[in-house]
This record gives structure tokens, C-alpha cells and sequence, in this order.
């Protein structure tokens, strides 16, 4: 070819690769398909994306790939996209979408590929007996066997490091689309999932996945948590052990425990317009009748959370590159830890702060709530709406582990706002829709062991020394453990002083 430079005269040669079946210059030669296996139209954490492995001459090796084939004659895309994915993959899917013409490599061919978006239903009896894999990610199964076409299930969830492992362990060539769209997930990813996702970048939303089994987090996630805590201090996590259905059981029993009339243990908060209950490690009691099956439910979210706050600790070893992983696991093995069950009371539009502004005083928080909104976090000097996803509970950390850091990890002012408190980014209507009803939530509280210091020189600390027992007890005005302190450290004070 000798095409003209665009805006100059000068011609120039360039060698292309033409296919022969193209029809016209503008033609279309093929589709490139993207298929979700959904296995729960509710979880699309169990979603599957549909990648082919197959051994490609002019890279003389095995590539990855998404199904593809050749338009024939007779087929417009989308049926050409069922046709192949079918032959290919043996599964039945459903075209969700259909894009404009897109170019594979446009600096050596005219080559051109439509995107088709495909669903495939798990559920459908011909795609569940097609499905006979022997384990959930790692399975190949054998298709298309003349053309040396094998089909590769890998999770939605994760999917940027499932290719990385597939690329280290296996040599396998990644194909650039699947590689572009692979980073796309994972940027949405840190921050969103489920069906009515909020995307806001400061706190950003890990599965730890990964680590559930042998409580061994992956670089990539250790690395993610501990720059959340660097940066806003707050994160979302999804993690197999936290399941929805332990998480609502979870939020059930909090409720069926504030609602004991006369309990000693459910206490009226002095100044917030709210009631909770602390339950002190795994063992807890309680004061007042209640169902054996609140209990058991409460100990489930407990433990659950015990070795996901296990995982987090591994998670900040790792990311703050110190040596000894189990670092700070080790200077919680007292197991100090403790629930606090709130219900808020709901308000009118002259409710301010259900919460009020605090910093936690432990070391990780991990918080279930309902999803009724409020909660905020004071970030870069604004009060900010931390999103609910479902499905996922909320990480912040308190202010010994910031302390611990040098406060090179931020334990972060937070609050429950309501309409009338100041300064709020959350969006009005969603304040007055929040405080028209009660809140729920469940704080899950790490407290190191007690003779720990605040200063610990492994980790960067500060040189003012205190027992971790002395600090919790100056932080909450000296009554004890309780949490409702309104002690600040110094470097709080002056964050508060720019509200
Ligand atoms: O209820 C919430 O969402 C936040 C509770 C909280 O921050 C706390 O109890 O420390
Ligand atoms: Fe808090």
C-alpha cells in the first residue's frame, strides 16, 4: 500500500495483513465474545468469564483469548457470536450487547472485530450438564479437540491475577484485549461489586478471596489494603468466610439483643441518639432472656471475623514490606477483642450526628452496618459518605495501629451524620431517607494484648510510651474500655481543628 501520511503529501509504503474473506473495506471479519457464567443472579462474586487456551503459530506458543470466530456469510454478529461460542464452549448464551466495529491490530491489519457481550445461565439445564469441570477456577476442559481449543473458566472477582498466574505458571500469551479488559475489572474492581455499586476511588473495595483458606493474603491484596489505610484509612472487604447470609444472621441477632428491655447490658448513649451493647470476646454474656440461636449467630460473626482480622494484620505486615508476616497477629494472640451492637433512632431533618465524630481506639475496626447511610469519614478535609455494598463490610483502623505506624497508617475521623450536620458531602435526600428509620450496625473491635506499647520500634513507632490498657483507658476519659471517649490524640486535633 502507499497511503498518504495523514496531512502531507509524502507517500509512504506499509505492508498489511488482509484477510481474503473480507467482503468490503468496511466490513466486519469477526467477533470477539465476552460471556459471564452467572451461577446466582444475586452473587456476582460466583461470576465466571469464559477465556480460551489454544496454541497460536505466528507467536509460536499458547495464547489466551477470548472466544472468537469468523462472521459467515449468512449471520449477522450476534448470531455469528452464539454460533461460535457454542462450538467452542459448549455453552448456551444470551447476547447482551452487540458493539460498533473495533480494530485488533491496526498498525499491521485491517482486521475487525465486533465486541459481543454474552450472559450464560448456570441454572439452564444444557449449560449446567455441559459444565463438568473438576475444580472451580483451575479446570481445563477439553473442547473443540481437533482444533487443540481449550476452554479456561476464570473468576470475575480476581480476574487481573488469575491471567498473571495463568501467564507465570503456565507461559501462557495473554491477547491484548483480554489483558485491557483484565486492568479495566480490577480498577472498577478495588473499588465496586454487586448489583447497585457506588464507585468512589478513597475506599476502594478488596476481595481476600485468596487468602480465606490458608489465611495467607496475596501481595497484590496486602499491598491494596495497607494503601488504603495510607491513604483515606478506610477499605471494603469481601472475604468467602463473610458470608450474606452470616452477615444478615449477624445484624438479626444485634437487633433481637438491643431489643432486651431492662438489660444491663444494653446501655443508652450518653449524647448520641442511639443504644448498644458491648460483648466482650468470643465467650460473651449477656444479661436478659435470649434465644440460643442469637448467641450462636453473634459467636459465628465473631469467630469469622477473628481470622479475617488475622488475614487484615498479615495483610499491614506485608504492605509495610517488615519481614516477620505474623508480626502484628502475634501481639494480638490474648484475643482482646469485643462487639458493639448499635441500633441509632431514627429523626427528623433537625437530627445532627447519630455518631458522633471519633476515631477509633484499638487497632482494626470492622464494621457491619444495613446499609442505612450516614456513616462518613473525614477525608482530605471534608466529610465524606463512605458507600454501602452489600455484601461487604467496612475496614478502618483505630489509633494505636497509627500510632504503632508513626501514623504513616491513618486512623480516621468518622461519624453517622444526619441531615442537619455540618459540612456533610453525603446528599441531602439521602440524610433525611437515612434518619427516617432506626440503623443497625455491628463494630467489630481488635484490641491488641494489653501490656503492648503504643511505641513500638519495629514498625516506625513513636517514642512516648504507654500500655495499650493505660491508652484505651486515657482515651475514652478514663472510665474504662467503654468506647465512648472523646480523647483525642494530638494529631486529631489538629485534623478536627479544620472542621
Ligand atoms: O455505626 C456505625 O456505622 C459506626 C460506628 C462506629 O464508628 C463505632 O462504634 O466506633
Ligand atoms: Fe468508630
Amino acid at each position: 500500500m502507499h497511503p498518504h501520511d495523514a496531512g502531507s503529501d509524502t507517500l509512504r509504503k506499509w505492508d498489511r495483513a488482509v484477510r481474503t474473506t473480507k467482503k468490503s473495506e468496511n466490513s466486519v471479519d469477526a467477533v470477539v465474545i465476552l460471556a459471564i457464567l452467572k451461577y446466582d443472579s444475586s452473587d456476582a462474586s460466583r461470576d465466571e468469564i469464559v477465556c480460551v487456551k489454544q496454541f497460536r503459530p505466528p507467536v509460536d506458543g499458547y495464547t489466551i483469548e477470548l472466544p472468537a470466530g469468523l462472521i459467515d456469510a449468512n449471520e449477522d454478529p450476534a448470531q455469528a457470536a452464539v454460533r461460535e461460542f457454542k462450538e467452542e464452549t459448549g455453552y448456551i448464551g444470551q447476547v447482551l450487547s452487540v458493539s460498533p466495529p473495533s480494530y485488533l491490530s491496526p498498525g499491521l491489519t485491517n482486521e475487525s472485530a465486533c465486541l459481543v457481550r454474552m450472559e450464560v445461565d448456570m441454572t439452564l439445564e444444557h449449560n449446567a450438564k455441559n459444565h463438568e469441570r473438576k475444580t472451580a477456577h483451575d479446570g481445563l476442559e477439553r473442547c473443540e479437540k481437533d482444533r487443540g481449543l481449550e476452554k479456561l473458566l476464570l473468576p470475575r472477582v480476581g480476574f487481573l491475577n488469575a491471567l498473571h498466574n495463568l501467564q507465570e505458571k503456565d507461559g501462557v500469551k495473554i491477547f491484548a484485549a483480554l489483558y485491557s479488559l483484565a486492568v479495566g475489572m480490577s480498577v472498577s474492581e478495588d473499588t465496586t461489586i454487586g448489583s447497585n455499586p457506588v464507585i468512589d476511588g478513597n475506599f476502594p473495595l478488596i476481595d481476600l478471596e485468596t487468602a480465606s483458606h490458608s489465611g495467607i493474603p496475596s501481595v497484590s491484596a496486602a499491598r491494596k489494603v495497607t494503601r488504603a489505610l495510607q491513604d483515606s484509612g478506610f477499605l471494603m472487604i469481601t472475604s468467602p468466610e463473610l458470608t450474606k447470609d452470616l452477615q444478615k444472621r449477624a445484624l438479626i441477632a444485634a437487633s433481637r439483643v438491643l431489643d432486651i428491655q431492662s438489660s444491663s447490658t444494653v446501655v443508652s448513649h450518653p449524647s448520641d441518639p442511639k443504644i448498644y451493647a458491648m460483648l466482650y470476646g468470643v465467650d460473651f454474656s449477656i444479661d436478659g432472656a435470649i434465644d440460643q440461636k442469637v448467641i450462636q449467630d453473634l459467636r459465628e460473626w465473631y469467630t469469622a471475623l477473628r481470622s479475617t482480622k488475622d488475614i487484615l494484620l498479615r495483610c499491614i505486615a506485608i504492605g509495610l514490606g517488615m519481614d516477620d508476616t505474623d508480626f502484628f497477629v502475634t501481639l494480638h494472640n490474648e484475643h482482646n477483642d469485643s462487639l458493639r451492637l448499635l441500633r441509632y433512632h431514627s429523626g427528623d431533618e433537625n437530627t445532627g450526628n447519630r455518631c458522633k465524630e471519633h476515631s477509633d481506639y484499638g487497632t482494626l475496626t470492622l464494621l457491619l452496618t444495613d446499609g442505612v447511610g450516614g456513616l462518613e469519614a473525614f477525608v482530605d478535609n471534608e466529610w465524606r459518605p463512605i458507600p454501602y455494598i452489600e455484601g461487604a463490610i467496612i475496614v478502618n483502623i483505630g489509633s494505636i495501629l497509627s500510632e504503632w505506624t508513626r501514623h504513616e497508617l491513618n486512623a480516621t475521623l468518622h461519624r453517622v451524620a444526619g441531615p442537619a450536620s455540618i459540612g456533610s458531602k453525603t446528599p441531602k435526600e439521602d440524610l433525611m431517607r437515612a434518619v427516617s428509620v432506626p440503623r443497625i450496625s455491628v463494630a467489630y473491635f481488635a484490641d491488641p494484648n494489653e501490656k503492648v506499647s503504643t511505641a513500638l520500634k519495629d514498625c516506625g513507632g513513636s517514642s512516648e510510651e504507654m500500655s495499650v490498657s493505660d491508652y484505651i483507658q486515657w482515651r475514652s476519659g478514663g472510665e474504662g474500655a467503654e468506647r465512648d471517649g472523646v480523647a483525642f490524640v494530638s494529631v486529631e486535633k489538629e485534623r478536627l481543628s479544620k472542621i
